[in-house]
């Protein structure tokens, strides 16, 4: 049926809410209350044209979610324009009116980039990128981990040439780093995940694309692809490639429903990702304060009382949506292995020594020492600490299986201690979604610069020509040691 455009306006009220995503009419008011994202944003779009909003949280795959006959029909697109979407939020303050971020060239650290996003996105998003489990200590403990370590430096090693390149879970790579998964980049730009890949793809660094991506796994891929191929085209007009192709590698989460998993998967699979990480730190949502914040306002703002205080308590321990997987046991990675078939298998969020035996016990390639940026457990050990003990009590597992790490790394020169102490290569998240905020995919390429620049020095003034020589020697831990987890003190 074709709508018109008075007719879709007059159902913006909580007892009757339609709005209309990519050009269709959808009844959501059965689905306010338990709509993930509150009750109060959906009614804030309440008779008009969400697609805008929508975009910059959600694939169109999650309309599968909303109840049977939702649909309620098609608008005349000649309504469109009259049914312009409400902003979440207020307009994004520029430093100053009409200047726009400042030039590229004032980014000299991975941090600058966060200031710059913050005159640029709006309080929502800059929420949902900065915000951290509870009352943050999980997040503050990633950031000061880095400084915790020191590094012993040699001097007088003839470093005037030095090799950078790795390979991450066999694949080439021109430094020990790669992008890790974030959801709803369509938050940070309006080219999402697609404009995020392409400044992956111009610096050859690996990505690792979210479950909950705005963009399609198969826009992603394609995009990725699209942009190698330039790349490709270029140097075989005369330009030596500086490195060769990187690659996509796919973070799982599960569902509770078996079907939806293995569809993710067979996606995946079929797009060309080469390795499948699946999350293992998140079998319920962490307590996002900052946005439980957000929905509580918004929804007193509508009058929205019960919404808001339940979403004080967080939508989905109340409603669990199926999202996450809370049943997920070490049982179920036999099933997702066959399924996923050739290819590497990785456990992302494992937090001590005893999981990562396990992991090798079933058959994983890798693990991802992580506590997802400090957004899920509360104090949740950081990455070099976990790394510490996998030294300390099961290090014959060193070498069996790639060890990756992530959370708060902001300087490239940091890597090397993980390098030190037995890792593969570190995951890097918040500095992109700035970048990208700030700048699209020519602040992902700056910011990769920044790092690998920061990594290469840092090398030489420690006195290493390879990452072959970065050694446990030339780091000092003790700190970090001191307060890793131990039996022995532990029996109280
Ligand atoms: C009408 C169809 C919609 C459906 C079926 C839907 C469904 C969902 C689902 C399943 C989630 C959980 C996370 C995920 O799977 O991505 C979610 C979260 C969310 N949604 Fe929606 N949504 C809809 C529309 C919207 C619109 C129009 C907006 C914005 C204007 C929005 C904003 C959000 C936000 C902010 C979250 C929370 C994300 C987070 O904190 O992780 N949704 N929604
Ligand atoms: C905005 C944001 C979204 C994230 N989304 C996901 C996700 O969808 N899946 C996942 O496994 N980890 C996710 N993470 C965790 C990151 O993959 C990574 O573990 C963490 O961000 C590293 O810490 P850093 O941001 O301090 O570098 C997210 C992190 C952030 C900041």
């Amino acid at each position: 049926m074709l709508l018109n455009a008075a007719e879709v306006a007059k159902h913006n009220t909580t007892s009757s809410c339609w709005i209309v995503v990519h050009g269709k009419v959808y009844d959501v008011t059965p689905y306010l209350e338990q709509h993930p994202g509150g009750a109060a944003i959906l009614v804030k779009q309440g008779g008009r044209d969400a697609t805008p909003e929508f975009r910059k949280v959600h694939s169109a795959d999650v309309l599968e979610n909303l109840p049977q006959g939702s649909l309620q029909g098609e608008l005349d697109p000649a309504a469109l324009a009259s049914l312009a979407s409400a902003p979440t939020s207020a307009p994004p303050s520029s430093p100053s009116p009409g200047a726009g971020p400042p030039h590229i060239a004032h980014c000299i650290t991975a941090l600058d980039f966060e200031a710059v996003a913050r005159g640029v996105l709006s309080h929502n998003s800059l929420s949902y990128v900065s915000s951290s489990a509870n009352a943050g200590l999980s997040l503050e403990g990633n950031l000061s981990s880095w400084s915790r370590i020191s590094f012993r430096p040699r001097v007088l090693r003839n470093v005037s040439s030095i090799l950078i390149r790795t390979e991450i879970l066999g694949f080439a790579s021109p430094l020990p780093l790669y992008a890790s998964a974030m959801g709803q980049l369509g938050r940070s730009h309006p080219g999402g995940e697609v404009e995020f890949v392409r400044g992956l793809a111009r610096r050859g660094v690996h990505g690792l694309i979210s479950t909950v991506s705005t963009n399609s796994t198969e826009e992603i891929a394609a995009a990725f692809r699209g942009e190698q191929e330039k790349l490709a085209e270029t140097t075989s007009n005369g330009v030596t490639a500086a490195f060769p192709p990187s690659q996509l590698h796919f973070q799982l989460y599960c569902h509770n429903d078996r079907a939806v998993t293995l569809a993710r998967i067979r996606r995946a699979k079929a797009a060309g990702f080469r390795s499948l990480w699946v999350t293992v730190d998140t079998p319920v949502l962490g307590k996002r304060t900052s946005d439980r914040r957000i929905q509580v306002t918004e929804a007193l703002e509508l009058g929205l009382e019960r919404a808001a205080e339940n979403a004080g308590f967080g939508w989905r321990s109340h409603a669990p949506a199926g999202d996450f997987q809370p049943a997920l046991s070490w049982e179920d990675l036999a099933w997702i292995r066959k399924e996923w078939g050739e290819g590497p298998l990785v456990l992302k969020g494992v937090q001590c020594a005893e999981d990562v035996r396990l992991a090798l016990q079933h058959g994983c390639q890798g693990v991802v020492l992580s506590n997802h940026g400090g957004r899920q457990a509360h104090t949740a050990p950081d990455a070099l600490t976990t790394l510490l003990e996998i030294r300390t009590y099961c290090p014959e597992v060193l070498g069996k299986l790639e060890i990756l790490v992530d959370g708060g790394l902001r300087d490239g020169s940091d890597v090397l201690k993980a390098i030190c102490l037995g890792a593969t290569a570190v995951g890097v998240g918040r500095p992109f979604f700035y970048a990208l905020a700030a700048y699209g995919s020519r602040g992902i390429e700056r910011c990769i610069d920044i790092l690998a620049e920061e990594l290469a020095s840092g090398m030489r003034l420690i006195g290493i020509a390879s990452l072959d020589e970065a050694k446990p020697e030339r780091v000092n831990a003790s700190r970090l040691f001191n307060e890793m987890w131990r039996p022995e003190r532990s029996r109280l």
